[in-house]
């Protein structure tokens, strides 16, 4: 003490009342949020919630608590009152049941950052409802010019089975050119542009998407849970560095720079009565000056498309080449059917009856969630669910994996078994409890696309060729990514 100034002294008296007062506050914030009969869960502490207690895969960690507080349970994500849904009957209840009050989305610092209010995935109420409504008649090509869904995967897959012979059966990494290929679909959808030799801008883009989803994952992660983290020092490094190649570039960089020329394009050549794609469509929408549709919800939907459509449809294609690897006799069988029904060179198209192969996509869909906890979201309303009661702007989190893995209601679910999807006909079975696109009026918006392009692109591939392992590392650990 005597070597200390009377200054540091008072700062050190003033820091500590500061942090005494601050725990206070959150106390009483804490005893304050206490609603009458919301669904119980586990006590958190105070600023952190219950993170400290949780497993990086937090579907795990949820299932655990929901044996312990049932199927519908709070708990607290930093500061953020969260309720869980951890049962099938949960989740239709809410988000088909009552899918009009469970279709809101969360707002916080990282879902501002990306959607700044615009886009589809980050966006509620009536502007979702008319985006909605737009994008789904847009996906579907509907009133446009153009090829189907089936025709853009087929040229497509041709042109990838093509890159895969160039390779002369030596082992290689299909994601890039995978990404590519599943990116091209959606691109002619929505805005005719490809990724190929000559197009070096869109190629790393694309190929950004999935590295900076897998590299950054966590960063987003405690930016959703603890916005004010950004503020901390090793934070601020962590971000700058993403913001280069990253967070700018999604919402500003990329936005202006591909979308925005691929819009100006479209502005100079539209034709109203042959619309090509979705940015033509909603040209038209603007030109008839309908609420909403203005140039900058426009950049950041093609955004939000382009990101929640390429690396989940490339993983989940990945991931059952990965089971037919890891299961050379279901990869026989699936062989032998598509040689039955189609040969080496048989015309594929969607009306070729290969059920097993179908039931091979199922199980994995089942087996590897890849968007395990779907995508938050946030009651408009005062709720009653299940005799709970939730307040409005509760988020909401739907553990799709547990409805996958639940032993209640699947045999062995760690085992990959695609007979479980079959009837004793060996007809396919679509059972209600597989829901990787989750469920309800907010579900996801590429569902019939994914599963076109996910089972064209796997059964072209499949028909051309044997999938190995790769002889210099044959068992390589299984991590969350394929
Ligand atoms: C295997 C592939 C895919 C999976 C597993 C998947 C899964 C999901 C899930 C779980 C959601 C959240 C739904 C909810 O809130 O309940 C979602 C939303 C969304 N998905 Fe997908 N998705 C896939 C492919 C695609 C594709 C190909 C596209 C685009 C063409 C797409 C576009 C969207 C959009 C725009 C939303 C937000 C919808 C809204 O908020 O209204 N997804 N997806």
């Amino acid at each position: 003490l005597a070597d200390m100034s009377l200054l540091e002294i008072c700062q050190g008296y003033t820091t500590s009342v500061l942090v005494v007062l601050l725990a206070v506050m959150m106390i009483y914030r804490w005893h304050k949020q206490k609603v009458k009969n919301l669904p119980p869960g586990p006590t958190g502490v105070p600023i952190f919630g219950c993170l400290p207690f949780m497993d990086t895969l937090a579907e795990l960690t949820f299932t655990k608590w929901s044996k312990k507080y049932g199927p519908i349970f709070t708990v607290h994500l930093g500061q953020t009152r969260v309720v869980v849904l951890n049962s099938y009957e949960a989740i239709v209840e809410a988000l088909i049941n009552q899918g009009d009050k469970f279709n809101g989305r969360v707002h916080n610092f990282f879902t501002n950052l990306s959607s700044n209010g615009h886009g589809i995935l980050f966006i509620e109420g009536e502007k979702w409802r008319i985006q909605r409504k737009f994008g789904t008649r847009a996906l579907a090509g509907a009133g446009v010019h153009g090829k189907t869904y089936e025709q853009r995967v087929l040229e497509e897959s041709a042109h990838l089975i093509e890159v895969f012979r160039s390779k002369d059966e030596k082992p290689f990494n299909i994601e890039t050119p995978l990404i590519f290929a599943v990116a091209n679909v959606i691109n002619g959808i929505i805005m005719q542009e490809k990724c190929e030799e000559g197009n070096e801008r869109l190629q790393a883009y694309v190929v950004e998407i999935i590295e900076g989803i897998r590299r950054d994952g966590i960063l987003y992660s405690l930016l959703f849970v603890l916005p004010w983290c950004r503020f901390f020092p090793f934070m601020k490094k962590r971000m700058k560095s993403c913001r280069n190649i990253k967070l700018a570039s999604w919402s500003i960089y990329l936005i202006s720079e591909i979308f925005a020329a691929a819009l100006e394009q479209h502005e100079k050549d539209h034709d109203a009565a042959h619309p090509r794609d979705l940015v033509d469509l909603f040209i038209s929408e603007m030109q008839r000056k309908r609420p909403t549709f203005e140039k900058t919800q426009l950049l950041y939907f093609l955004k939000d498309i382009f990101v929640a459509g390429t690396e989940t449809s490339t993983s989940t294609i990945i991931w059952a080449l990965y089971y037919l690897i890891r299961h050379p006799e279901i990869q026989d069988k699936v062989h032998r059917e598509i040689d039955a029904e189609l040969g080496r060179d048989g015309k594929l198209s969607l009306k070729t009856n290969l059920p097993y192969t179908k039931a091979v996509l199922q199980e994995t869909y089942r087996i590897r969630t890849v968007t395990p906890l779907a995508i938050p979201r946030r009651t408009r309303g005062d709720v009653n669910l299940m005799g709970y009661f939730i307040p409005k702007h509760t988020e909401i989190i739907s553990n799709l994996w547990w409805v996958h893995n639940d032993p209640e209601h699947w045999d062995e679910p760690d085992v990959f078994r695609p007979e479980r999807h079959l009837d004793t006909n060996g007809n396919l079975v679509m059972l209600n409890r597989v829901i990787p696109f989750s469920i309800g009026p907010r579900n996801c918006l590429g569902e019939n696309l994914a599963r076109i392009e996910i089972y064209l692109f796997l059964v072209s591939i499949l028909q051309k060729f044997v999938v190995l392992p790769n002889p210099d590392d044959p068992n390589p650990p299984i991590t969350l990514q394929p």
